[in-house]
């Protein structure tokens, strides 16, 4: 009975995800004041610098970076790119993978990353005309863009990776969106640990307090509700030692009525070797 229950609420947020519409969510999310460069305070901007940061500090290092659940957003992997050679962006919906590939390809797509670009390029301390060479870098770097499925224990094609995995992964806002309840977040966590080598490091940013959001007009998408000691928890639970947990409040005009978000949590993690 429980594995049908299980089965049955997977489903059923497949079904939701089969209306979501990537240029309608990059607009709620990724346009001000979620997204505004001249505001400190503004989300996105702290979502980069905690990635900057977190790409830069010297113990992230590798081949191979995994980006979990891309979404039709590559600010995950705007500072990751500098760092590692080879990025694979990742998505359960065709039309998200479309379109990254719209913007790899140099296509047009439904949002402008220039000023994304110029930003981490700041953060970088190069001037921010240098993004150019930033887009360049991500369109040499970024190899492939594949589908994933964070509910399977095994969520990737097996030849996706290479046999000892990826040396790091960045997920954002992905698996407490796609998750019914709190153990399925938590099985979810252990299945993409898999994807990862022993040592690999784990960069995970998600909502707190959110119980649904938008992901299109009238796409109403539920949320696992998470607080901070269910986050350390649950990275502990798989397989996880947590280095920093982070938390972004949202200011009153953050929450523009496309969810019903609190607040942001930014970890870094690393993979337990194997004994
Ligand atoms: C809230 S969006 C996050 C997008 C992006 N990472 C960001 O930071 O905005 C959640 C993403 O999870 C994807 N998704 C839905 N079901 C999934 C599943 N079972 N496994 C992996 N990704 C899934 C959706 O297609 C969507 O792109
Ligand atoms: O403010 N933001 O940068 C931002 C970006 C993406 C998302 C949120 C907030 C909150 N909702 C999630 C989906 O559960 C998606």
């Amino acid at each position: 009975m429980e594995e049908k229950k299980r089965e049955d609420g997977l489903v059923a947020m497949a079904a939701c995800y089969q209306r979501f519409d990537p240029a309608a969510y990059l607009q709620y999310n990724y346009t001000p004041p979620r997204a505004d460069f001249e505001r400190k305070d503004s989300i996105v901007p702290w979502k980069l610098a905690c990635l900057h940061r977190a790409f830069n500090e010297g113990d992230v290092t590798g081949e191979l970076l995994v980006d979990v659940g891309s979404g039709p957003t590559l600010y995950q992997v705007l500072s990751g790119c500098e760092v590692f050679n080879k990025v694979l962006l990742t998505d359960f919906l065709e039309v998200n993978r479309q379109e990254l590939r719209h913007w790899l390809q140099d296509e047009g797509c439904n949002l402008d990353w220039t000023p994304y670009l110029q930003h981490v390029c700041k953060l970088e301390g190069r001037r921010p005309s240098a993004w150019t060479e930033k887009a360049a870098k991500l369109r040499e770097v970024i190899t492939d863009i594949l589908p994933i499925d964070v509910h399977r224990p095994q969520p990737m094609a097996l030849d996706a990776l290479p046999s000892s995995g990826a040396d790091c992964l960045v997920s954002c806002f992905c698996l407490e969106s796609v998750s019914p309840d709190l153990a399925a977040f938590t099985r979810a966590l252990g299945h993409i640990g898999r994807l990862l080598r022993p040592g690999g490091h784990l960069l995970l940013i998600g909502a707190l307090g959110e119980s649904y959001y938008f992901g299109g007009p009238g796409v109403k998408i539920p949320v696992v509700p998470l607080n901070e000691a269910q986050v350390c928890e649950s990275l502990k639970e798989s397989g996880y030692t947590l280095i920093r947990l982070e938390v972004y409040t949202l200011p009153q005009d953050m929450r523009v009525g496309v969810d019903d978000v609190t607040g942001v949590f930014f970890a870094k993690a690393k993979k337990i070797k194997q004994k």
